[in-house]
């Protein structure tokens, strides 16, 4: 008798079909989210230096881009817009403004390729002179209560424009109840809430404060409202209120550093989970393809394929047409 196992588990990965039909994950392009930047003008695409393959898009720019992801079976698309300098302020009032450039971006996009959802950002830091994500006391505190009030009125104003997904990404406490109420109040029964429940202060977000033209305002940080990454326990009890509060699914971000986090959500709580691939994340995957380091393709698909398999019900990542294209093959 040979000493060999007969327990085999090379057996079913030993030919393409059958790794195809032992796949424990599967990922589609309904599981991608496109997050996509908005530019003030017509015409205009203007690339964004720290994201190689990412630009901005004027609103023309932002329908054919709802456009390409339909035809792609992307399901959905995130909108931040890059407001011009002159409207920001201290308090962040042009996010109130009902035809501000994220506003008339939803309603192009629910016009002209309403096969599509739309998910909207609800937090100032596109519209602050000071680059957070709320109202700051003299002391440079980012006050929570004044904050969530001013959220609430951000989601109205993006629901009454015709906002599928409302989705905070503040970290204030309370401001899911307050904005789902308020939402429920106005009729606007069927708009999803997506928390960013469990956002980590993290290094991995820079490329994106240069999209939003956020980076050189910035004073000082964000760690009295985003999480401290040290902490795991702490994300399990912001996603339970969360969904006390309301919320219609949850995000955990950055993606990849914080796989563990994922998991443990979904184990717990067996809700909608989304993971948010940062503009950190997706320049490191490129800066590693520039050097030589690393294939995109294979790249990009297990990145992808990690955060379904530790249990996400979808991923917003910059390479979502890329990824949706692959997979169409
Ligand atoms: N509220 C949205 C983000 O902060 C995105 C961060 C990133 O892509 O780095
Ligand atoms: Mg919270």
């Amino acid at each position: 008798m040979s000493s060999y196992p007969a327990i085999r588990l090379r057996r079913t990965r030993a030919s393409a079909w059958s790794r195809r039909l032992h796949a424990e994950t599967v990922l589609t392009p309904a599981d991608l989210i496109w997050p996509l930047f908005i530019a003030e003008g017509d015409g205009v695409e203007e690339p964004i230096a720290s994201l190689p393959g990412v630009s901005r898009w004027s609103i023309d720019g932002i329908v054919a881009r709802g456009r390409e992801a339909r035809d792609l079976g992307i399901p959905c698309v995130a909108l931040f817009p890059n407001t011009p300098p002159g409207l920001r302020s201290d308090d962040g009032a042009e996010a109130l403004n009902p035809d501000n450039l994220m506003c008339r971006a939803i309603r192009a996009l629910k016009d002209k390729v309403p096969e599509i959802g739309v998910l909207t950002d609800v937090a100032l830091d596109p519209y602050t002179t000071h680059g957070h994500d709320g109202l700051v006391d003299a002391a440079g505190y980012v006050v929570n209560d004044r904050t969530a009030d001013a959220l609430v009125q951000q989601a109205l104003n993006q629901a009454r424009a015709g906002s599928d997904i409302i989705a905070p990404s503040d970290m204030m406490d309370g401001r899911i109840g307050l904005i789902r109420g308020a939402l429920e109040g106005e009729g606007h029964v069927n708009v999803q809430i997506m928390s960013y429940a469990a956002k980590y202060a993290s290094a991995f977000y820079g490329p994106f404060r240069d999209a939003v033209g956020s980076r050189g305002l910035l004073k000082g940080d964000k760690k009295t409202y985003q999480m401290d990454s040290a902490n795991a326990e702490e994300a399990l009890r912001e996603v339970a209120l969360d969904l006390a509060e309301g919320a219609d699914s949850v995000m955990v971000k950055p993606g990849l550093p914080y796989l563990d986090i994922i998991a443990r959500v979904k184990a717990r709580f067996e809700v909608p989970v989304f993971a948010y691939q940062v503009s950190g994340e997706y320049a490191m995957i490129e800066a590693a393809i520039a050097a030589g380091a690393a294939e995109r393709d294979a790249m990009v698909l297990e990145t992808l394929m990690a955060f379904k398999r530790a249990g996400c019900a979808g991923v917003l990542t910059y390479h979502a047409a890329h990824a949706a294209r692959l997979l169409a093959r």
